[in-house]
Parts: C-alpha cells; sequence; structure tokens
C-alpha cells in the first residue's frame, strides 16, 4: 500500500491521489488522524476533513481549509503537506504536542472539490464551484462571496458569468453549507483559517466593510508576529491587515462570517506569490511555500490555545 513516506509533497496532485493519500495518512496515524465525510459537492464528490484529535469530545478547536478556490493550487498542496507536518510532529513538536492534549485541529483540504477536478480536466484557472446558474449559460459561484455576511453588498458580482458571483442566496452552494454545518453544529471552534493564494498577505476580517472589527489591535499584533516567524525562514514578506484595506471590498466572505459567529482568531491566508508566477506557482516552492506558513500558522495555533 502506497506509504505517507513516498508520498510527493512537491508535486501538484489530482484529486483521487490527494483523497487516497489522506486514507494512508489516517492509516499511519489511527490514534490522532481521522477522516470525516461532511457531505458531498455539486458533483457529488465526497467532502472529507480531517480531524486531528487525541480525545474528548467537542474540544475547542482550530478550523482550517485549503482549496476554496480551486485554481490556487498552492493552496491544496500546503495543507497536504501541512496536515503531514502535524501527524508526523505530534509527539516530538512541544508547542504542538501541548496544544493537541486539550484542542482539536479541523482541516479541510478540497474546499472546493468540483473546481479543482476541473481545473485538472478543463480549465487551469477555473476559480468558482461548478453549480448550474438558472437563467445563464455560466456555470459556478464564488464561493468565498456565498457566505452570510454582508451577502450581496459591494464587493461581489451578481453576474452569474463573473468569476465573483455571490450566487443566488447566502449559502446557496452546497460546499459552503456542509462546512457552515459542520461549524455551526460544532459550536467550539476559537479559529477559523482559509488558505488563498496569491500576494502574500495575512488578512482578518472585515473584508464586506472598511470600518474595523472591535478586535482589530490584538488580531493585528499577532497577525504582524505570526508573519515576523514566516519571514524568519526564507526572508519572504507580507503584508498584514484588514481583507477590506489591503487587498479590495469583498462581501460575502467566509472568514467574516466566522467572526460574526464569534470565532475571534479568524484569518486568511495568501501565500505566494506576488505576482511573477500567480497562480501558476512552479512546484518547486510547495515545500518552502509551505514550511515558512508552518511558522505563522503555528505562532497563531499558539497563540489561540494560550488564550
Ligand atoms: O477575492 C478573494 O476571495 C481573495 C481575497 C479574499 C480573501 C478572504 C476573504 C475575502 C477576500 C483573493 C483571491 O485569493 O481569491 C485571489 N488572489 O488574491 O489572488
Ligand atoms: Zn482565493
Amino acid at each position: 500500500e502506497r506509504s505517507t513516506r513516498s508520498f510527493n509533497f512537491g508535486a501538484y496532485h489530482p484529486l483521487e491521489t490527494i483523497y487516497s493519500w489522506m486514507d494512508t495518512l489516517v492509516a499511519q496515524h489511527p490514534n490522532l488522524v481521522t477522516k470525516v465525510e461532511i457531505g458531498k459537492s455539486y458533483e457529488n464528490r465526497p467532502m472529507y476533513v480531517l480531524k486531528f484529535s487525541t480525545g474528548g469530545n467537542k474540544r475547542p478547536a482550530i478550523w482550517i481549509d485549503t482549496g476554496i478556490h480551486s485554481r490556487e493550487w498552492v493552496s491544496q498542496a500546503t495543507g497536504v503537506w501541512t496536515a503531514n507536518k502535524i501527524a508526523t510532529d505530534y509527539g516530538t513538536d512541544a508547542s504542538l504536542t501541548s496544544l493537541l492534549k486539550n484542542m482539536d485541529i479541523y482541516m479541510l483540504l478540497l474546499a472546493n472539490p468540483d473546481g479543482y477536478a476541473y481545473t485538472h480536466s478543463d480549465n487551469r484557472m477555473w476559480r468558482k464551484t461548478r453549480s448550474r446558474n438558472s437563467g445563464s449559460m455560466c456555470r459556478g459561484v464564488d464561493p468565498n462571496r456565498n457566505w452570510d455576511a454582508g451577502f450581496g453588498g459591494p464587493g461581489a458580482s451578481k453576474n452569474p458569468c463573473s468569476d465573483s458571483y455571490h450566487g443566488p442566496a447566502a449559502h446557496s452552494e452546497i460546499e459552503v453549507k456542509n462546512v457552515v454545518n459542520l461549524i455551526r453544529s460544532h459550536g467550539n471552534f476559537k479559529s477559523f483559517i482559509s488558505v488563498h493564494a496569491y500576494s502574500q498577505l495575512l488578512m482578518y476580517p472585515y473584508g464586506y466593510t472598511c470600518r474595523d472589527v472591535p478586535d482589530q489591535p490584538e488580531l493585528d499584533s499577532v497577525g504582524r508576529a505570526a508573519m515576523e516567524k514566516l519571514t524568519s525562514l526564507y526572508g519572504t514578506r507580507y503584508k498584514v491587515g484588514s481583507i477590506c484595506k489591503i487587498i479590495y471590498q469583498a462581501s460575502g466572505g467566509s472568514i467574516d462570517w466566522s467572526y460574526n459567529l464569534g470565532i475571534k482568531y479568524s484569518y486568511a491566508f495568501e501565500l505566494r506569490d506576488t505576482g511573477r508566477y500567480g497562480f501558476i506557482l512552479p512546484a518547486n516552492q510547495i515545500i518552502p511555500t509551505a514550511s515558512e506558513t508552518w511558522l505563522g500558522l503555528k505562532h497563531l495555533m499558539e497563540y489561540v490555545h494560550d488564550h
């Protein structure tokens, strides 16, 4: 059976390969990792969450999703590397081991499975879901405009042919609804982290307005400290700020929804690069990107664990 040791973390893989790798990860770490199906996608693909837990019931938890925008391939690849890192470093990394004594980590590696499959089969630049839009020839909804947070406001499009189409209603996309249901029913998430590419940014809410959130000073200082750790590895520089202020106004975004639900430590990463390769980041940058991101992610998780 394919062991995780032979898996090439420095390459981009199709959906089926990632799904079978998830099974080998679970098989190799049965006392830490379980695979939870949270529902199906529009085209009926299973959506799997990797749950890292050492016991308990509904312990305080950290959510990490990658690949909500299917073309941002370094995001999914970083998720795979990170899931492996957590599993293999548990027991030796002191702060990670201590965190997992009383917290759980949930990772959704392919948050938009239909879109990801489509970037391999038809269109490498596909971003949205693959749902049919009634009254239009154009397919798909932007899953990062479909959340119930300023839904349909400025910073999203009502045109089904647009790459930032918000969809007919909040949570209309089953891929979004599956996550909403899990987060709501669990009820004890302390952090919600969504990983995108590219631009090298660490962002906190809001996107739907440029008004500061009440926790802005704390989210900003924790974010800056996390990015200093990231930068320390290879010198990669990130900007830190609210979505609205450092990228653009965007309504219906996932971390605005999670923040308004009460999950204070809500962040969005924009990984490498700053535009030289953009979404088509060479595979030889996957492991460096994932390795530097881990330092920032660990800082965020340690802070959440301590507060
Ligand atoms: O437009 C988007 O949804 C993200 C920016 C963003 C990220 C989180 C919440 C709201 C907006 C930018 C991107 O990752 O899709 C594309 N990019 O930065 O290259
Ligand atoms: Zn994105």
